[in-house]
């Protein structure tokens, strides 16, 4: 086992994490296959570019495990756009999103996009449904963008902006499309991809007869056409139908990740993740971060909070401060993640029953360690 530098020791102590985690190193790898890919490759061809079997996983089309010490980014298929690496963690905290094809999809830090690209793959090419990605860095929204028009996704757009306070709503643009008149989607709603760059941030002064009250629109980092000229209605039928806060956080449940700091330095490790001031305030972005994304949301709406960290605090504290706030948020079951098997639930500081939320670890589930809680917002 690696000797951790005494700050990480402690927060694993405090957080009740077993150090073991750690340890395991055959973790499988995923892929998925893109499914806006015109000559889909063969699944055989597919296995000789990667050198290993792929084995489906129940619950998830288009979706393979496959061996751990597969090279997914040098083969031609990844090259080509025609496959992505994701965890299977990762998948999991989409699928609870429970997509629709016409559904308005917020997704409040976005980058670099792997669950953005996936929720764009549940809404599929046939319906209305829209993608909203939030992020406040924007080299790391560049890369998003980068995924985007190489898996040719449209009907998303990204912001570079603070998902605490991300105001814009779902866009409208489309209204027609969803009430079956005027345009196909052709002609509106997917134009290709290469229409829509929108670098700037420039606030645009524009008549508003929709309740906005600042009379501006905020472009976009980066719309297709159809997108980009939203006028960005401010009315309560504009909420978003499903919100994915995947919170900023310590990162120490990606084992790969915290086990490079052995090559990097502890150093580095040590300034970018446990500095008091650091983690103090992330806790405080995660309650804002998951207020704002609820603010955004329709009532009858899920909202899917997740954090690739197993630390008490990032996870339980923050679901079950928000549960004792919040009379309508109901947390329900996580989808697929009872077969993979899970690790035990943390006691929050807040009275509050969390047996539904999911923590996935290397141990238990052979994944990334990852905490998901499915939240639907009740009518009232
Ligand atoms: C765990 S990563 C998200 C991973 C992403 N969902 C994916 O699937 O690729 C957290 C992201 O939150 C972003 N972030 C940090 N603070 C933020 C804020 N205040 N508003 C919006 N995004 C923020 C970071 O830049 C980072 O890209």
């Amino acid at each position: 086992m690696p000797v951790f530098p005494p700050s990480f020791q402690k927060f694993l102590k405090e957080n009740e994490i077993d150090p073991a985690v750690y340890e395991i190193k055959d973790l499988p790898r995923y892929i998925r296959i893109n499914p806006r890919d015109r000559n889909p490759i063969d699944r055989n061809e597919l296995e000789l570019q990667l050198g290993t079997m792929l084995y489906s996983v129940p619950g998830l089309d288009g979706f393979f495990r496959l061996d751990g010490k597969a090279k997914i980014v040098g083969c031609q298929a990844y090259k080509d756009g025609k496959i992505y690496g994701i965890d299977l963690s990762s998948a999991i905290a989409v699928y609870a999103l429970d997509l629709k094809k016409d559904d308005h999809v917020l997704d409040l830090c976005c980058a670099p996009g792997a669950k953005l690209c996936m929720i764009s793959d549940f809404l599929g090419t046939n319906g209305t449904g829209t993608v909203t990605g939030v992020d406040i860095s924007k080299h790391r929204a560049a890369t998003c963008r980068s995924l985007l028009k190489k898996y040719r996704i449209g009907r998303a757009r990204l912001f570079v902006t603070d998902g605490t306070t991300f105001g814009v709503r779902a866009p409208s643009f489309l209204d027609p499309l969803r009430q079956g008149e005027g345009n196909t989607m052709r002609s509106s709603g997917q134009n290709r991809l290469g229409e829509g760059l929108s670098e700037d941030l420039t606030v645009l002064a524009v008549d508003s007869d929709n309740g906005h009250n600042s009379a501006s629109i905020i472009k976009p980092f980066w719309a297709p056409k159809t997108l980009r000229n939203d006028p960005q209605k401010a009315k309560d039928e504009y909420l978003y139908d499903k919100v994915l806060v995947d919170a900023e956080c310590t990162h120490d449940g990606s084992v790969t990740h915290i086990l490079k700091y052995e090559k990097w330095g502890w150093d580095a490790f040590e300034k970018n993740f446990m500095n008091l001031d650091r983690t103090e305030s992330l806790w405080d972005l995660q309650r804002q971060l998951i207020t704002n994304g609820w603010s955004l949301l329709k009532p009858g709406g899920i909202l899917v909070y997740s954090t690739c960290s197993l630390s008490r605090q990032q996870n339980e504290d923050v679901i079950g401060w928000f549960l004792s706030k919040y009379n309508h948020a109901q947390l329900e079951e996580v989808p697929l993640a009872a077969q993979l098997g899970t690790a035990r639930i943390r006691r929050s500081q807040y009275d509050i029953d969390l047996s539904m939320t999911v923590r996935l670890d290397p141990i238990c589930s052979k994944t990334s360690g990852f905490f998901v809680a499915k939240i639907r917002k009740s009518v009232v």
